[in-house]
């Protein structure tokens, strides 16, 4: 029950309530008082990891007000809410991210060293939060972060996993994986809503019946049910007051600790259903680019659609706006197919909830979605086996019955006896067991889908999702080529160059628009600016090899060209092609005389990225790369003009600190494979060359900066579909 307060209250509000200063002083009286409250620590027992802490706690102070400041001014207008549903989000650490978004970094960094130490040390002792396993959750992180500088009244939701991507460490050369102990210690950047509570059943029946007017209702009953409890992530936006929210889902059970059974000496059962439901967030599945047909992957898809559909229409509803105006309120954008069934859960509320008739439903739900495809790998298209959504979700198999029924009909009505074409739609894949295939069910209820760059968004057209081609024609079907956030990837990542660009543009308005960028042309043949360009790549490289050195024991110098691949280790990606390149120069060099090998520029190939724990051939890749460093770093006949290196355990942080280093960077997937490509954008914008194909967004690059400036090579898509039938 909200307190009703005397008017008289509000005064001590304004006059205590009043935003806490920037300022070095207020930064440092805030920096004490969390050691000593929130850590309870003193001045005598404090290290940098509790600076750390403090320093987040101080500066999420701030992050809250703007929140809560952002929450009422999109509940005061009202405006339309746009909600991106993602399972994974990216996000790697916050703090550096937060002091530069809110502008804080000088001062509290001046705070800080008064206070006895480096905010370099600082900032090292935050942990990643590693909730994704590659491009897709990346994109997510970079999207909120432009989201909330735009100033869009946006939220994520995404599920708390309390595992995020594993640990890859290295055993002789091969992959081996740790859990991602990433909540071991207190986690300042997410707040616990315990009071946002959601109920969320599985299992169970439906049981048909006949509401008062007359109408043929559906009741879903019985069954599990479980708890899920909200944890917000603040997201700031950058030159503005804005930040917006990221909502993560943790489940909990609904009935505490079964007694009942406890007593009658059930324990194991009491505690098995405690377990059971803690196990829907516990961990990420650590797979890129492939479907898992687990169970447990569908129950956390359901859970965390559920739990934030929940969220959405509450939210609606408390506006009092007529169920028409839906759409109007609401945009949901679907990460790929795994909230799909935020579709089939929307329709489930307004149709049996609601007491909503079914086109009207079903006509706010298609106004209501879009659907952003990211592969056309056909081991990445989910389906799923009718007996277990039947098993789990009775109600939605139903509903996913009917959508499919209804949408084959107007088929048939606008293409009349191809009974082939509706084969090739049908939401349901007539095998045994039946399937249902998301990709159609989110084409089917969703009024926009993108693919992520322009020759994906032409190939999905021409390949998996032709056939809806014909039926929706083209309108239906857009491109959204990814982006990336500046922010972290470059003036985050590499300051020195940022600095230079700042400097020589005049104003940091570039930061929100990278098009004045091309203010830098006319600069390109300055001396200074060449030289104070050439230093920060030097003081990257020095960076990165000194980070090198820790991580691997390899010692490299700095002046050698830097020639990178850092990606999630894949057949299509050729790191297998990469590395017998690798194994080639390294044979040349052996041939040559040691005058000749002088006139070779010397070169550091740098390897980074995790194999998914079940891929087999992607972990030998890894052993393969490893072996051959062992041969050639090894090898002092070369002359050290070459060195190969894997670096362990790429997340978000190491990219910071590799991408500003690269002189070139591969990116050389076979024509046609790899949808877009984000670390592309990543490395091009840190002034690093690419040698890549012409595939996904390479190709947008290319236009963009000038094929003088990229190096392509290979067959071209078309090429290698020709050349896959040429060899069947
Ligand atoms: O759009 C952002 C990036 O997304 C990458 N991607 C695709 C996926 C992906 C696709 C389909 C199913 C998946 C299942 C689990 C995890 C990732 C999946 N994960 N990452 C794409 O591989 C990459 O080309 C693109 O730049």
């Amino acid at each position: 029950e909200i307190a009703k307060l005397p008017k008289e209250t509000l005064a001590l509000w304004e006059k205590y309530g009043a935003d806490e200063s920037d300022d070095k002083e207020s930064f440092q009286k805030s920096f004490i008082r969390h050691v000593t409250t929130t850590l309870a620590r003193s001045i005598y027992n404090i290290d940098n990891f509790s600076a750390y802490q403090a320093t987040a706690h101080s500066v999420r102070d701030r992050l809250i007000k703007r929140w809560n400041e952002t929450q009422q001014t999109h509940t005061e207008v009202d405006s339309k809410r746009v909600y991106y549903l993602s399972l994974e989000f990216l996000l790697g650490r916050s703090l550096d991210n937060a002091l530069l978004n809110l502008g804080l970094k000088d001062n509290y960094g001046g705070g800080i060293k008064e206070l006895g130490f480096t905010m370099e040390d600082v900032l090292e002792q935050e942990v990643d939060a590693a909730l994704g396993n590659g491009g897709l959750g990346r994109l997510a992180a970079c999207y909120m972060d432009s989201l909330a500088t735009m100033d869009y009244p946006a939220w994520g939701y995404g599920l708390r996993y309390t595992y995020g991507i594993f640990q890859q460490r290295l055993k002789d050369g091969y992959q081996i994986e740790f859990p991602d102990y990433w909540l071991n210690f207190d986690n300042p950047w997410e707040l616990p809503r315990l009071d946002v509570v959601v109920d969320v059943q599985f299992c169970g029946s439906v049981n048909r019946y006949t509401d008062e007017e007359g109408h043929e209702r559906y009741a879903w009953e019985g069954g599990d049910t479980l708890q899920a409890i909200a944890y917000d992530v603040p997201i700031p936006g950058y030159g503005t007051k804005n930040c917006i929210n990221i909502r993560l889902w943790s489940s909990k059970p609904k009935r505490q600790f079964d007694l009942t059974r406890f007593n009658e000496g059930q324990y194991e059962q009491a505690v098995y259903e405690q377990m059971q439901a803690e196990n829907i967030t516990a961990v990420l599945y650590p797979n890129d680019n492939h479907m898992v047909g687990k169970e447990l992957r569908l129950k956390q898809q359901y859970f965390w659609v559920a739990a934030s559909l929940f969220d959405i229409v509450r939210r609606f509803k408390k506006s009092e706006k007529p169920w028409s105006n839906f759409p109007l309120q609401v945009a949901i954008q679907l990460n790929d197919t795994h909230p799909t069934l935020a579709i089939v859960e929307l329709q489930r509320i307004l149709v049996d909830l609601e007491g909503i008739g079914w086109d009207e439903a079903w006509a706010i739900v298609t106004q209501t979605f879009a659907f952003t495809n990211h592969t056309i790998l056909p081991e990445a298209m989910e389906r799923w086996p009718v007996p277990m959504i039947q098993y789990l979700l009775p109600r939605h198999m139903q509903i996913i019955f009917d959508i499919n029924l209804f949408f084959l009909q107007k088929v048939e009505k606008a293409i009349p006896n191809n009974r082939d074409l509706l084969a090739k739609l049908s939401i349901i894949e007539e095998s045994t067991p039946q399937f249902v295939r998301m990709a159609h069910l989110a084409i089917v209820g969703s009024h926009r889908v993108n693919g992520v760059a322009a020759l994906h968004s032409e190939l999905i057209k021409q390949t998996i999702f032709k056939d809806f081609i014909q039926f929706y024609g083209e309108s239906k079907f857009e491109n959204k080529t990814n982006g990336i956030t500046p922010r972290r990837w470059l003036h985050q990542a590499n300051p020195k160059l940022s600095e230079l660009i700042t400097e020589t543009l005049g104003s940091k308005n570039w930061l929100k628009n990278l098009d004045l960028l091309k203010g830098l042309k006319s600069h390109v043949n300055n001396k200074d600016f060449r030289k104070r360009w050439v230093a920060a790549k030097l003081s990257n490289k020095v960076r990165l090899a000194d980070y090198i050195q820790k991580a691997t024991g390899v010692t490299v110098n700095s002046n050698a060209l830097f020639d990178v691949q850092v990606k999630r280790i894949h057949e299509y990606k050729r790191q297998f092609m990469n590395i017998l390149g690798v194994i080639h120069r390294y044979n040349t060099l052996k041939k040559m005389t040691s005058e000749e090998r002088a006139c070779v520029v010397h070169r550091v190939v740098i390897f980074g990225g995790k194999a998914a724990p079940g891929y087999y051939i992607a972990k030998l890749v890894i052993k393969l790369i490893n072996s051959v460093a062992e041969v050639v770093n090894n090898d002092n006949s070369i002359e050290d003009s070459l060195k190969v290196v894997f670096i362990p355990d790429y997340n978000v942080s190491v990219a910071e600190i590799i991408i500003p280093a690269s002189d070139i960077s591969q990116h050389i997937s076979t024509a046609g494979t790899e949808a877009s490509g984000t670390s592309n954008m990543k490395f091009v914008l840190n002034g690093g060359l690419i040698l890549g194909t012409v595939d996904g967004a390479n190709i947008e690059i290319c236009e963009e900066i000038g094929d003088d400036n990229i190096f392509m090579f290979g067959n071209l898509a078309h090429q290698v579909d020709d050349l896959r039938h040429a060899h069947r």
